[in-house]
């Protein structure tokens, strides 16, 4: 293949992987009830953001947590699946694969909160 070829074939596997990514979200959006919770959690906290006017740096802060907690919650969906595709049966490492991942859920929404409450609650109670 001559290299125009080949950066097109690259080009077509970048477009194709978004692609695949892109059909996680909605996999994820339609089967997955707490991404769904998180994602309408994240609604409400960007309309609170635009109506407490936040400054640059607690905007970039949100989005972080926003974005950080959805990956979170997309991983840990996949470590779920991936452990139920290997067994059906009663694992003690299947328990230790899902549960680590749920914790580390629990430990980002923990830290979610907490920065939530430093953001918007002196805005709160002015
Ligand atoms: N194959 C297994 N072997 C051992 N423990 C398991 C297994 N599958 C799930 N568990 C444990 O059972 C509990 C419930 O897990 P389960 O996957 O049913 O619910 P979940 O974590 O809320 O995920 P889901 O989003 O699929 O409902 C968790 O503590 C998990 O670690």
């Amino acid at each position: 293949m001559d290299l125009k070829g080949r950066k097109r074939s690259e080009w077509t596997r970048l477009l194709k992987s978004f692609s695949f990514a892109w059909d996680g979200i909605k996999t994820a959006l339609r089967e997955e009830r707490n991404f769904q919770i998180h994602l309408i959690v994240a609604v409400v906290v960007l309309f609170a953001a635009f109506w407490f006017e936040l400054t640059r740096y607690e905007w970039i802060i949100i989005l972080f947590l926003i974005t950080g907690m959805l990956s979170l919650e997309l991983m840990n969906t996949a470590v779920e699946r991936v452990v139920d595709l290997v067994t059906k049966e009663y694992k003690p490492l299947a328990k230790y694969a899902k549960d680590t991942a749920a914790a580390a859920v629990l430990l980002y929404a923990v830290l979610s909160i907490i920065v939530g409450f430093i953001i918007f609650l002196p805005k709160l109670i002015n």
